[in-house]
Formats: structure tokens, sequence, C-alpha cells
């Protein structure tokens, strides 16, 4: 069987979704699963929902008034005959104003993962009725009956074994469309694999599939060497390694979520990222064994970080006990350290602030260390570094702290 995934770039508008039966017509589909995700930016539109009905706001009526118009109008772009997935839509806004309503807990994530799912339930609904309409039969599936995971919402931890004994279940010979980055826990309620966790969901069904392959469909030929929203000239790598699509990921590069690589790595099972435009390219392939091809530097960027200088007060050594004490509030506050420096006397990281926790943190340390922060900075990697790209990088700035480790250098730039 083998496993596609369309995002939501790819669906994002009706022109989008017709383009959806364009590739799945040129391509083939028989025996495979597809994985879709919400459609372009409702995810973010939903999360606004969540943070309305959180915080009491009288907003609330009309964030669900801009994702409810939003598949409305998509619809009366893409249907002929509109009736039939109306129907379907309401019935779906109508289970989220039941929750809504109902609700009693204040646990923001629980209600978060309860709402946020919508997007992708609303756009595999939408989908799987017009490629059944195009001619292309399909079984809509709820993943939330296969894909199990704990509790942690907004961050959900899959339980391999009754997700696989689920999936299995299914009869490889047919089509299936179904929804990405949720999961439902024992109670039944929906969980969520973290933010752009669809490329996951695409992973996990291949694992327990034992799938042939794993096709991504992206805006772009494949994984390029940097992202062409911030560099010109990239390259597409057309073969890349398990091992060294890890580190891209983990570095940053957001063309795949992290956690796919590592269950289709121990399956050997490979990932094609290709372009959902240009079908007559075969994209990249992370592979078993594979060197990197073409073998060139290749830039990671993640904005919006900051960065921070720590020592202590009384200007003693920064050494293991106020490392450590530094660590437990960066830790405790959720801010994602994506590097480290230390000197004698002074401690840097450059952080990520994803749950708005920065000032929480310098509340908690500045009575016991003298804090120094620089906020908005860059953070660029260089895998297979040479001095041709990092003089690249440096000429796009000030650079602020730079290091190099084998192959790799990270520059902090302002
Ligand atoms: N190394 C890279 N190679 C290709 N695209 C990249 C890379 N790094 C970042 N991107 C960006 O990822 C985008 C595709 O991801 P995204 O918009 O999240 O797609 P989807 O919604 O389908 O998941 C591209 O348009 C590109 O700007
Ligand atoms: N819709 C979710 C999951 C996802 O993976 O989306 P995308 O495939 O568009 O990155 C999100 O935006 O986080």
């Amino acid at each position: 069987m083998k496993v596609y995934k369309f995002g939501g770039a790819s669906v994002k508008d009706a022109e989008s979704i017709r383009n959806v039966v364009r590739v799945l017509k040129h391509e083939g589909f028989e025996n495979t699963l597809i994985i879709i995700s919400a459609m372009g930016k409702m995810t973010n539109a939903f999360e606004k929902v969540v943070h309305a009905y959180y915080h009491k706001s009288e907003d609330l009526r009309a964030e669900i008034e801009v994702v409810r118009d939003f598949h409305i109008d998509l619809v009366e772009n893409l249907f002929e005959e509109k009736q039939p997935i109306l129907v379907e839509i309401e019935l779906l806004f109508g289970q989220l104003s039941g929750f809504l309503a109902k609700n009693k807990t204040t646990d923001y994530n629980f209600i978060y993962d309860q709402v946020v799912g919508y997007g992708e339930l609303l756009s595999t609904k939408i989908i799987s009725s017009y490629l059944n309409i195009a001619g292309i039969t399909n079984n809509w599936i709820d993943v939330r009956d296969f894909i199990k995971t704990d509790s942690t919402y907004r961050n959900a931890s899959v339980n391999w074994q009754q997700t696989c004994d689920n999936i299995k279940t299914l009869d490889t010979h047919n089509l299936y469309i179904t929804q990405g980055f949720l999961g439902s826990n024992s109670k039944s309620k929906s969980t969520t694999l973290g933010r752009e966790g669809s490329d996951y969901s695409a992973a996990i069904f291949a694992f327990c599939l034992n799938a042939e392959s794993v096709t991504i469909w992206k805006d772009v030929d494949g994984v390029l060497n940097a992202d062409p929203r911030y560099f010109e000239k990239t390259i597409l790598l057309k073969q890349i390694s398990y091992s060294e699509a890890i580190e891209m990921a983990f570095y940053g590069a957001s063309v795949i979520h992290p956690k796919t690589l590592k269950p289709l790595e121990n399956k050997k099972i490979p990932l094609n990222v290709r372009s959902f435009y240009n079908l007559e390219n075969n994209g990249s392939t992370v592979s078993k064994g594979q060197h990197l091809s073409p073998e060139i530097p290749c830039f990671i960027l993640k904005r919006e970080q900051i960065l921070v200088s720590i020592s202590a007060l009384d200007f003693s050594f920064m050494v293991e006990h106020n490392l450590s004490d530094i660590f437990r509030i960066l830790h405790d506050c959720k801010l994602k350290v994506n590097l480290i420096q230390n000197s004698a006397l002074s401690f840097s990281v450059c952080l990520e602030d994803k749950f708005n926790n920065f000032d929480a943190f310098l509340l908690k340390i500045t009575p016991k260390y003298n804090v120094t922060f620089v906020n908005n900075v860059s953070l660029y990697t260089i895998r297979h570094a040479n001095q041709n790209a990092i003089n690249l990088v440096e000429k796009k700035g000030t650079v602020l702290l730079k290091q190099a480790t084998k192959g790799t250098v990270q520059l902090i730039m302002q």
C-alpha cells in the first residue's frame, strides 16, 4: 500500500482540490491511503476560535463565521450539486457548537484539541465527497478510530500497539481518505500530534501498514537546499539519507515534520517529497544508505528567536549547579533551546517562545542572575558548510554569535 499526504497548501482552495484529482489520476490511486490536513491556514483560524472561546471574547461568533464562510464558499466553487456536502458541513459545525456550549473544563489544551481538529474533519469530508463525484471512489475514515494516543493534549504520544492493531484491520485494496494531525485517547477524546503533524500521521499509517512508500505533495519541487522564501537559487536535493533528513528537520527545516522520519527509517520505507504542480519531476527521495545528492551546503533558517545571555550576580563562574538551575526554569517555562554557548562567566542560549512564556521566564530568572537579551534574531544552520556558504549568510546582517561543529555551522544574526 502507498501513503500520500496532502498538506494545507495543496488543498487551500477549489482550484487546488481540482489539482488533487489531476495528481491522483496521473499517479494512480489504487491501494492508497491519503492523509489530508486542514485547508490552507484553517488551523490558524480555528486557533482564533479557541482563543476567543477561552477568553469569553465577543469575537467568538465572528471567528466561527470566518471558518464556516471559508468552507461554504469553497463548496460553492467546487461542487455543482452542493446540498449533500452542505448538510455534512452543517453537521460538523453543529457538533462544534454543541461542544462549545456544553464544555465545562478550563483546560486550554483540551479545548484546543476538541476544536482545531474540525479543520481536518471538514477538509477530508469535502475532498472525499468531491473525489467520489470525480470518479475516484474512496472510503472516508475517522482517524480517531485508528491513531490512539495518551492524553497529552496538543502534543500527544502515540500508543503504537493499539494504533497498529487498529490500522491492520484496514483492507489494503481500498482507497482511504483520512485526517492528518489528529488522534484520540482512551476516553475517545480528540488529541493532536503537534502543529504540522500530518506528515507524522502519514508515517504512522505507513509504519503500521508496512507501506511501500510515503509521498508528501508540496508546492515546491521537493526538499531544497534552503527555504525558497528566504534564499535565492535554491537547488533540489534528489537523494537524502534518513539521518541527513533527521538532522535537517531537527535544525528546523520545516518541509518535513521532525517526528516523521524515525518510523519510516525503522521500516526502511522511502519518503518521497514531490511537487503537486510539476508531476514530471521525481522530487526528493529520503531512503536508506543514500548519500546526499547533490552534496552541497544546506541552509536552515529559524526566525523569531531570542538570544539570551545569563551570568551570575556575583560574577562567579557559570558551572553545573547554576546551569542546571537555568535549565529547570527554561523547562518549566516550556522555552525551546535551539543553541547553547558557554564561557566562564556567561551562558548564552537561543530560544524559541512558542507559548508566550518569555516574560514569565524573566520574572523567574532575573532575581537570581544578570540577564540581557536580544529579541527577534534569526538562527541560521548550515549543513555541509563551506566558506562561500558562511559568507552568504554573514551578508544577511550582523553576526551576534557563531558556532561550528564538524560540517555544521550555526550563526545567530540580527
Ligand atoms: N528545505 C526546504 N525545501 C523546500 N521547501 C522548504 C524548505 N524549507 C522550508 N520550505 C518551505 O516549506 C513550504 C511547504 O511547506 P508547507 O507550506 O508547510 O506545506 P504543507 O501545508 O503542504 O504542509 C514551501 O513552500 C517552502 O517555502
Ligand atoms: N493542519 C495542521 C496539521 C498539518 O500538518 O498541517 P500542514 O500539513 O498544512 O502543515 C497544522 O496546520 O498544524
